[in-house]
């Protein structure tokens, strides 16, 4: 019998069955892909593994033995731990805090000690190197998530579940990550993980389950497949990169930003005179590592952040002084943030709620301060069905959807107020192939009603399928700027890490 048993595994909520009747098998010490669209159950299936959902009906079984999880710390008592999508770390606490908080008995330093040597001794074990005394605060992403598979692995985890963990990482260190993980399971560890990237499931996995519509609809070993497989057992049809021919040449300059100079968190230099101009109807990709100044960049155009000297110009306007509410005032800029949750969404209001969080003072979504909620509802089920916001109703709350939903939530908002400038952040992250295309493609409809695009990611092959033109950004500067199809993503690889051709080792 196999290692991990999920035998007929049924969760419903309310009337929705999230997942109908799984059936998967691991074999211990072997790396299992789980594939689907957003919304296809990846993650309610793994929250029923860690115990944070129960299944409606169903069994799970390990090495054997029937498991019954009423909580995650069950599920660690029996050995299987997860890495969420979103990390739960306690920022001001260390990183042996975090590992050991809630084991009990920790009360003397002298304990703090010991337990911070044996984290060390396993994190050289299996080559996830942290400082256990540093804040977690101080951390880069990747750093902290080496924390949370240590903290499992630290609690004897077995099973390892990781729900898109790749997602959170720069592309310099996604390759370290899939080594550290496939060390994991040769030394006998059992992975489950979630993603949407399918090199990665031909990289690490053994097998590969796919879901669709809360349904196991294929299960293959490696050998057996290929990436153009997997993308059409995934969506049921065969996806190509988006290619929508302009319709018109790029027109006048809209934004303009001269020399911009801007400091980070922790005061250090995160924009060192960036200057920047995108035209009517045109898209200026940046492409670059996370943390080297985009965020800046975006919250500054946006009126999130002050810069310390440089100006912005939005057509004829000097907006430099002018604060965020000003400049989305008359739709003047829309902006899709990297953090859906934090910045993008008030995730416990309705997804009809959602879609007004820019227009809710004005006609006609109110009048006289009174709500017009049969205006709303009817928008919300005209914008769900334009943009593919895959639900059961308008009245759901935002948090429930999944990534791809949530996504497809704020491009909507942002777009259909008109703006004449649009920001988008890491419009693909966590997407699958499908959302992707359909997210690419209302970008690239914006563009061609003349809307000025700043396409802000660190998926440079997402940003060369749309864009015009690509400025490279590293340590707050840009490095140089390319036309796509021109430069090799070799080329602009060195340009992400500030060095230029020729003067790589
Ligand atoms: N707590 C909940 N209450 C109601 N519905 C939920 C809840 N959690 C998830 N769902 C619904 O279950 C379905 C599956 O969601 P899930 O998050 O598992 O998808 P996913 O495959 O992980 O998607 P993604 O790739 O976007 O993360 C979605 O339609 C979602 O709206």
């Amino acid at each position: 019998m196999s290692y991990l048993v999920l035998d007929r595994i049924s969760k419903r909520f309310g009337g929705f069955n999230a997942l109908s009747n799984i059936s998967l098998s691991v074999e211990r010490g072997t790396a299992r892909a789980v594939l689907g669209e957003n919304g296809a159950g990846k993650t309610t299936l793994m929250n029923v593994l860690f115990g944070l959902y129960r299944p409606t009906e169903g069994s799970i079984q390990i090495d054997g033995k029937a498991v019954s999880f009423r909580s995650p710390s069950d599920a660690i008592a029996n050995g299987v731990g997860m890495i969420h999508q979103h990390m739960h770390l306690a920022e001001a606490l260390t990183v042996t805090e975090n590992i050991v908080l809630g084991l009990g008995g920790l009360h003397s330093p002298l304990n703090l000690r010991r337990h911070s040597a044996k984290i060390v001794a396993l994190s050289e074990r299996y080559g996830l190197a942290v400082e256990p005394d540093q804040p977690v605060w101080k951390l880069p992403i990747g750093m902290r998530q080496r924390v949370e598979i240590l903290k499992m692995l630290y609690r004897g985890a077995k099973i390892l579940v990781l729900d898109e963990p790749t997602s959170v990482l720069a592309p310099n260190e996604i390759d370290s990550f899939l080594e550290r993980v496939k060390a994991l399971r040769d030394d006998g560890t059992t992975i489950l993980f979630v993603t949407h990237k399918l090199d990665e499931v031909m990289r690490i996995a053994d097998t590969v389950s796919v879901m669709r519509h809360g349904q196991l609809v294929a299960e293959r070993d490696i050998g057996q497949t290929d990436v153009r497989q997997l993308s059409r057992l995934m969506v049921g049809r065969d996806v190509e990169p988006v290619r929508v021919p302009r319709q018109a040449a790029p027109g006048g300059p809209v934004l303009e930003c001269v020399d911009l100079v801007a400091r980070g968190e922790r005061g250090l230099t995160a924009l060192d005179r960036v200057s920047l101009t995108i035209r009517q109807g045109e898209i200026l990709g940046v492409a670059g590592i996370d943390g080297n100044g985009q965020s800046e960049l975006a919250e500054i155009i946006c009126g999130l952040r002050k810069p310390e000297s440089g100006s912005i110009r939005a057509g004829a306007t000097e907006i430099t002084g002018l604060g965020v509410s000003a400049r989305m005032r008359g739709s003047r800029i829309g902006f899709v943030p990297e953090d859906r949750h934090g910045t993008g969404l008030v995730l416990d209001h309705s997804i009809a709620t959602n879609f007004v969080l820019r227009s809710f003072r004005r006609r006609p979504v109110s009048r006289l301060g009174l709500i017009n909620a049969r205006f709303i509802a009817e928008q919300a089920r005209w914008m769900m069905k334009r943009y593919d916001v895959r639900s059961r109703s308008p009245a759901q709350p935002a948090r429930e959807l999944s990534g791809g939903n949530q996504q497809k939530i704020i491009l909507a908002r942002e777009i259909e107020a008109g703006p004449e400038i649009l920001i988008v952040m890491q419009a693909t992250k966590g997407l699958d192939v499908g959302a992707i295309e359909f997210v690419q493609r209302k970008i690239l409809e914006a563009r061609d009603r003349g809307v000025a695009v700043l396409y802000i990611s660190t998926e440079l092959e997402h940003v060369a399928e749309v864009a015009d033109r690509i400025a490279v950004m590293h340590r707050g500067r840009f490095t140089g700027e390319v036309l796509p199809g021109e430069a090799t993503a070799e080329h602009i690889g060195l340009l992400m890490s500030g060095l230029s051709v020729g003067e790589q080792q």
